[in-house]
């Protein structure tokens, strides 16, 4: 059994007594460095909580051991240039723009409507008013950023290249949609106000004009993990609670082995230490279907009570799962291709993720179903030890494969923060 800490011992010893992990935006957060906190670490989208800020410079990109908040807008770019320098020039623009707009300010240096009458505004203006909202913009480089599908070196980075950026591997049951996959660069959103999230993306996309394009981008609400020990679980459009097993800030072992990628970890990519990788898969649900299945049925697909979250072998919601424990007919209780055996770090070598998705409604197809689900976003240190082996036995062999579609997917190397004096996110890259 993967060891790991109960929430109620970090609860019961206080977060501080828990370290969140080392310096930078999860120090800062521990160390009460975290301005501007009205609501808590937990907080809902409650008008309490959106004077939450975090600080965008650090260590490491806030938007991944900071508390998961409860809206994304999530925003794949094409890189429509081959000039190097302009791909700088506005990576210099929205670490700018970053830094004003997680600290609740406009996305330009003018402002809304401070400017001159005669120009175009250099913000649009949809946040006039409204706090921070706990906003995180993360960045990311995908793979075509290094070697575009043609093979060319648009940017003299393929030697930076790391190893384990590559597209990820076809799997069983995925039914790609090449306009809702990939991307040269990304930025995730999060916020407890969905204006401010998508104030921010429409902000940076605006900013990247004639330089970037959006390829892609997912809308989010009600975050499906919890990543700091303070938080409830929440729940998916399943409606179990989803994110109970997740790896949590406070685990700052289980996050240095699991989520930074480390100084040694590739020697042509070493400008991605203290960074990460970010996978992201759409994943649509079969809403209709699954809603006519007992519950029975239900709690077997996933392995653990609906209620309450307890795995099928009994205790509470943070019991370990026994997986070994019978059921009838000679079964184990928590079936052979249930979830979260399937997926389980015992099963795949001590494999974990940091798991940061959110619902998805994207309104209706043209059946008159839901075109609903949950937009998967997990953080890992290698997406080829982390990731890959656990998808790749869910998509074979997990009971859920039955209710879901994989339509989109992408894999992005996340740099480390941007540290005080320097100029843009990904700047070590670019040296
Ligand atoms: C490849 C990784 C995973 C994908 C894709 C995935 C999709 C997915 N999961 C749920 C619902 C639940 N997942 C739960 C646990 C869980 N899921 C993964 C991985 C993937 N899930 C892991 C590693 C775990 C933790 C396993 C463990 O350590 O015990 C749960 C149980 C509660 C929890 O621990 O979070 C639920 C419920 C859906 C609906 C979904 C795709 C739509
Ligand atoms: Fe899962």
């Amino acid at each position: 059994m993967t060891a790991r800490l109960s929430r109620r011992g970090l609860l019961g010893g206080g977060v501080a007594a828990a370290g969140l992990a080392g310096a930078g935006v999860a120090g800062a957060y521990a160390a009460g460095g975290l301005s501007g906190v009205t609501g808590g670490p937990d907080g809902p989208t409650g008008s309490g909580a959106v004077a939450e800020r975090y600080p965008f410079r650090g260590a490491h990109q806030s938007g991944i051991v900071t508390p998961a908040q409860d809206r994304l807008h999530f925003a794949a770019f094409d890189v429509t240039t081959d000039d190097r320098d302009a791909l700088v020039a506005l990576l210099t623009t929205w670490t700018a723009a970053a830094e004003r707009m997680t600290a609740g300010g406009p996305a330009g240096p003018v402002g809304p409507v401070e400017g001159a009458a005669d120009l175009p505004p250099d913000d649009t203006g949809e946040a006039i008013g409204l706090p921070a909202g706990g906003l995180t913009l993360t960045f990311g480089f995908g793979p075509s950023l290094f070697r575009d599908a043609d093979g060319r070196d648009r940017f003299g980075l393929a030697e930076r290249r790391p190893a384990s950026l590559r597209d990820l591997p076809p799997f069983p049951g995925d039914e790609l949609v090449a306009a809702r996959s990939g991307g040269d660069l990304c930025v995730q959103a999060c916020a407890q106000d969905p204006q401010v999230a998508v104030h921010a993306i429409r902000n940076l996309a605006r900013a990247g004009f004639g330089t970037v394009a959006v390829r892609w981008s997912q809308l989010g609400f009600g975050r499906t993990s919890s990543t700091t020990a303070g938080q409830d679980t929440p729940r998916n459009l399943f409606g179990f609670k989803d994110g109970t097993a997740n790896v949590l800030a406070e685990e700052t072992r289980a996050v240095d082995d699991h989520v930074w990628v480390g100084a040694d970890d590739d020697p042509a990519a070493g400008w991605l230490a203290g960074g990460s990788y970010l996978v992201a898969r759409r994943i649509a649900m079969n809403i209709e279907t699954w809603d006519r299945q007992t519950l029975a049925e239900q709690e077997a697909v996933v392995g653990r009570s609906k209620g309450t979250g307890a795995p099928l072998s009994g205790g509470d919601e943070h019991t370990p799962i026994d997986f070994a424990m019978p059921g009838s007919d000679d079964q184990p209780i928590v079936a052979r291709d249930a979830h979260v055996r399937v997926v389980h770090p015992d099963h795949h070598g001590g494999a974990r993720m940091l798991r940061r998705g959110y619902n998805f409604v994207d309104g209706t197809t043209d059946l008159g179903a839901l075109d609903a689900g949950l937009f998967f976003l997990a953080f890992v240190r290698d997406p080829l030890t982390d990731f890959v082996p656990v998808q790749r036995a869910m998509s074979r062999s997990d009971a859920m494969m039955e209710y879901l579609q994989v339509t989109g997917s992408a894999l992005f190397a996340v740099p480390p923060g941007v540290a005080e004096g320097e100029q843009h996110v990904g700047q070590a890259l670019f040296a």
